[in-house]
Formats: structure tokens, sequence, C-alpha cells
């Protein structure tokens, strides 16, 4: 009890008014009339008014508007009324002061909120950002986490948490290396370095990722991680498919029809013909002929001038594709149907070709027990993917090419008779360049203009003794061939006019080769031999002008005529 007494002589608490005095904001009362009661000094300080000049006045007189009136005249209190005054924003509480029953006066009590408003302006704007910035990340596909300098995540966006496949929020304030064990070596060391397009494994995902320091006053606070392409496996897929695609003419620009075709002999004129009479039907087509005489131009050609033009048009390789995967690229595989089988399974050709024109290259090479399978697509037109055991009908046209001999390989059991016959509904075979010299000409001009756009070079044609090797030379390789050599000598040329130190030195040996074998025959054979290479030259050099190889040959156009009858010319 001492102690308590001597306490409260220590305090001013036995002093209301200097206690309110103390208090830093400005409190003032009124009795029941309205009079002053109370006007402390941060009252004086905020009104400009002393204590001396205010106490016991109508206080709607010294100060209009303090809300105490109303106070008083209706018992109700004012909370948190906003007022302005000079430049300053305040908030004041105004309450009756009730003894019994009655009320007595009134009192207000007032704060400056100056900066506290401009703080809560400026919370609502970075409230606003981070909103607007949150719904920015949360709808992209990139992926985005922030960590700070100790690795604990503070930021996450949906698209990361959902190829972490778990909630944002039972990620948040976790260490980095907890929810992605890898990000030990990728995303972890925080330094000033940037790292662009790395790749790493997010659980059984290969992902490219860019991450960036987060500085703050130079001094570097975390790091944020952005993950680019999810999945670079789906997108190395997708990359495949468009690949595909593009196989496909009007897509991928690469179109030919029978325009690209050159020659100018009868030969390939009626090819032309053919192509264009089979392209409007369903018929599948064989195409046969020696390597590079151009079936796959043709198969092309006849399926630009097809109705399904527009389609799709899908070339397997079957001598490159290895055995045992044939299947699965012709017909394609459901997932889990081999070791080894893609996630989600494949589309096999068949069905990317649907619509359009599948064109099965060197079907000579396919094995016979994916000829079995094949004969069964042909006949049923349905295809049934690998590991599965429904079917699914495809609108294909098949057009297979080779430049083996099929009815030698039927003899020797490589070839089944009946797929055979169902490949070759209509055969177009291609001669070979040697049996069609009169193309000679056309095609070198148009492989000059073609290398002359390619090389950005003038050339104009052929020196006479390289024209002469051309003409006379037997062509294994045929059109292909030309085409390399022509090439090749673009590669060397250097004025406008290809000579022989242009050409390969196996053309120039090969050439007395060709001419070797005559030697070997009788004369009058021999003679004939020589009669039909000249009728072959001059009517090639002439590009099948029959008057102009006549006079090349100094004899009359009846005589060639003729010749060209004797030795069965195909022009
Ligand atoms: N008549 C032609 N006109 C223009 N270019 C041709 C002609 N014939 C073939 N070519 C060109 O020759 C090259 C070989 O042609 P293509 O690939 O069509 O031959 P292929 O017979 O299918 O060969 P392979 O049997 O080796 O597959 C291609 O570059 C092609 O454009």
């Amino acid at each position: 009890m001492a102690l308590q007494n001597s306490l409260k002589k220590q305090l001013p608490v036995k002093d209301d008014n200097h206690i309110i005095g103390s208090i830093a904001n400005p409190i003032i009362a009124v009795d029941n009339r309205g009079r002053i009661t109370l006007f402390n000094q941060a009252c004086e300080k905020l009104f400009g008014l002393t204590n001396n000049q205010v106490m016991g006045k109508l206080v709607a007189e010294i100060i209009p508007y303090t809300g105490l009136i109303k106070v008083l005249k209706t018992g109700k209190a004012h909370i948190g009324r906003k007022f302005v005054l000079g430049n300053a924003l305040y908030v004041a509480n105004r309450t009756p002061i009730v003894q019994g029953n009655s009320i007595v006066g009134a009192i207000g009590v007032i704060q400056e909120i100056t900066e506290l408003h401009y703080l809560a302006k400026e919370l609502k704007q970075v409230t606003d950002q981070k909103n607007a910035l949150e719904s920015i990340f949360n709808n992209t596909n990139e992926g985005y986490i922030s960590i700070n300098s100790e690795g604990y995540i503070n930021f996450i966006n949906h698209a990361m948490a959902k190829l972490l496949n778990r909630e944002p929020k039972n990620i948040i304030n976790k260490h980095i290396t907890e929810i992605i064990p890898e990000a030990d070596i990728h995303l972890m060391k925080i330094n000033g370095n940037a790292q662009q397009s790395k790749i790493m494994r997010i659980g059984n995902k290969k992902v490219l990722f860019s991450r960036y320091p987060v500085v703050t006053g130079g001094k570097v606070e975390g790091a944020v991680s952005k993950v680019v392409y999810q999945d670079l496996d789906k997108l190395a897929a997708l990359a495949n498919r468009s690949m595909q695609d593009k196989t496909k003419p009007n897509l991928s620009g690469v179109h030919y029809t029978l325009k690209e075709i050159i020659g100018t002999g009868k030969s390939i004129g009626q090819l032309k013909d053919i192509v264009r009479r089979v392209a409007r039907g369903p018929s599948t087509v064989l195409i046969t002929g020696e390597s590079g005489t151009g079936k796959e131009l043709f198969a092309h050609a006849l399926h630009s001038h097809s109705p399904r033009g527009k389609g799709p048009y899908i070339k397997v390789n079957c001598a490159a594709v290895p055995e045992n995967l044939l299947e699965s690229e012709l017909f394609g595989y459901y997932e889990g149907a081999f070791t080894g089988a893609k996630k989600g399974g494949q589309i096999g050709k068949f069905e990317l070709a649907h619509g359009g024109t599948i064109f099965l290259d060197e079907i000579g090479d396919m094995p016979l027990t994916m000829q079995a399978k094949m004969l069964r697509v042909l006949q049923e037109k349905e295809i049934e993917r690998l590991g599965g055991r429904s079917t699914k009908k495809v609108d294909v046209r098949v057009i297979a090419a080779t430049n083996r001999d099929l009815t030698e390989m039927i003899e020797n059991g490589e070839f089944r008779q009946d797929l055979y016959y169902r490949l070759n509904v209509v055969n177009i075979n291609i001669p070979a360049l040697r049996e069609r010299r009169e193309d000679i000409g056309a095609l070198v001009s148009h492989f000059i203009e073609k290398f002359n756009h390619s090389f950005n070079l003038q050339v104009t044609g052929c020196s006479e003794d390289v024209t002469n090797i051309f003409l006379g030379y037997h062509w294994p390789g045929n059109v292909r061939e030309m085409e390399n050599i022509i090439e090749r000598a673009f590669n060397l040329v250097d004025g406008k006019v290809i000579e022989l130190e242009h050409l390969p030195h196996y053309l120039l040996k090969q050439k007395e080769k060709y001419r070797q074998p005559l030697i070997e025959k009788a004369l009058p054979a021999l003679l004939e031999n020589v009669e039909r290479e000249a009728l072959l030259e001059a009517l090639g050099k002439t590009g099948g002008n029959k008057l102009q190889a006549a006079k090349l040959l100094g004899i009359s156009r009846a005589w060639l005529y003729k010749k060209i009858k004797q030795y069965q010319i195909e022009l």
C-alpha cells in the first residue's frame, strides 16, 4: 500500500488534464451545450488557437464542422470520419459523453493519416501490379519459379507447378532442392550471371530453362528460372510431325508436276500421257526403271495430277527402314506394343497418307513377311496398328517403285506373285537414259539452267567435245548421274562453257570403254551399231528434229526415216 501511494505521487495520473495534454492526438471535447471544455496542446497546434482563446466558447463559432454538435444531437458516434485540413489528411472518432442516461457532452479524437493514406495507396498499386503480374505468369505455358538468396521458393506459376505435378501452395517457402532435386546443379547456383537455354531433366521430362539473378541495390537477392518448353521430347515429336507434314505437297512447296519432267522424246511424251490418264483413277501403280531414271519424279507427278493432289504425299523407302521397324513405320503402333515403343504410340505412314498417296520406294527390297501384310492392306484397304486388335479403314492410293526385276525375283521366290499383281495394276516403265538419247540435250539444258540459278552463274552450254561425250556415254546412273556431273562441273567452271576439264576422269575413260565392245562383234553388226549410235547422237544433238539430224548426218530425210524404223528408235 505504501509503495502504491509513493508511485501515485511520482506518476502524473492524478492530473487528467496533464495526461490528455501530453497525448499526441488532437482531442477536443464540448459540454451538452456545445461549449468547449477540453482543447489539448495537439489541438492548439492543429487549429492554431490557444487553450485560453477557445475554452468555454461555442465550438460551432470557433471551429465549424467539427461534427461534435451533431453527435450531441443524435447521440450517435462518428467513427473513422476523414477530413482534410491544409495539405494533410485526418481521421476523427467522435463519441457522445454519457453520464447515467443523459448525454453530457461529446469528444473528438483526431489522427493524422496523410502518410498512411499514401502508403495505403502505394500498397494498393503494388497489390494491383502483383495481381496483374500473377495473372500474366499464370496464363502462360512457360514455367516460372523464383527463389531467395538461400534457395527458398517465393514464387511459382501454374505452368511450373503443373510441370512439377504439385499445388503451388505446397511449394511456396520450401527449399528448391526439396521440390526439384535436379535443381542442385542447375537452379541453385545463385550468382550475378544469367544462364540461357540450358537443358535439364525435371522428373522424366527434358526441359529447356533459363535462369536470371534477381538483383536489388546491386545485391543478388535470389534467382528466377524460366522453363521454356516443358517437354523437349514432345517438342521433338512435334517437330518430327511437322517434318512429315512437309512431305505433303502444297504445304512444303516441294511439288513436282509433269511440267518438271524434262524429255522431248516420244517415250517420255507417251509416259506423260499415261500419267495424265492414270492419275485420275484410284488404281495402284508400279513404276519400274533403273536407278536415277526419275521414278520418284513420276510418282510425285501422278499424285499432283490426281484428285488427291491436295492431300498428303508420304514416301517410305522400304530399303532404308530396318526390317524389324518397317511394320511399325507403315502401320504405326500403340503405347507398350514393344520394348522401346514411344509413350503415346505412333501413327504409321499409311494413316498419315489418308486422303492422299503413299509412295513405296524400293518395294523390291521389302521383306517377304511384310509383303504378306502389305497384300492384306491392299486388298482390305485397312490397317492394324501394332499392339492393337482393331483395324482402321484408310483411303490411300499406293504407288510403288523399284529398279529390280520383280519377275525374276518372283521366280527366285524373293517376291510374292500375288503382291506383284496387286501392285502392277498399271505399270509405268521409265526407259534408261541411254535408250532415249534424244532427251539428253534437253536435260543438259535443264540442269544448266537449274544450276545457273543456284550458283548464280551464266553458263551458256557445253563444248562440242563435252556434248559428244554426253551423247555417247551409256549413263548407268541415268538422269541422277547427269545432274551430278553437271553440278560438279559448275563447281569448277570459270567461263561460260563446260569443257572437258570440268568432267570427272571416269567419264572420259568410260567413253573409251563404251566403244570397246564394238570390236568384239562381226563387221555387219559393228556397222549397224555405229550407224545406230550416229543416228541417236544426231537426234540427241538436234533435240529430235529429223530434218536437222538428217542434215547433220549428210543423208536425206527419207533415208533417216528408214533407218529410224530399221533400228526401232523411239522418238
Ligand atoms: N525427266 C527428268 N527431268 C528432270 N529431272 C529428272 C528427270 N528424271 C530424273 N530427274 C532428276 O534426277 C534425279 C533422280 O530422280 P529420281 O529420284 O526420281 O530417280 P529414281 O528413279 O526414283 O531413283 P532411285 O531408283 O535411285 O530411287 C532427281 O534429282 C530428279 O529430279
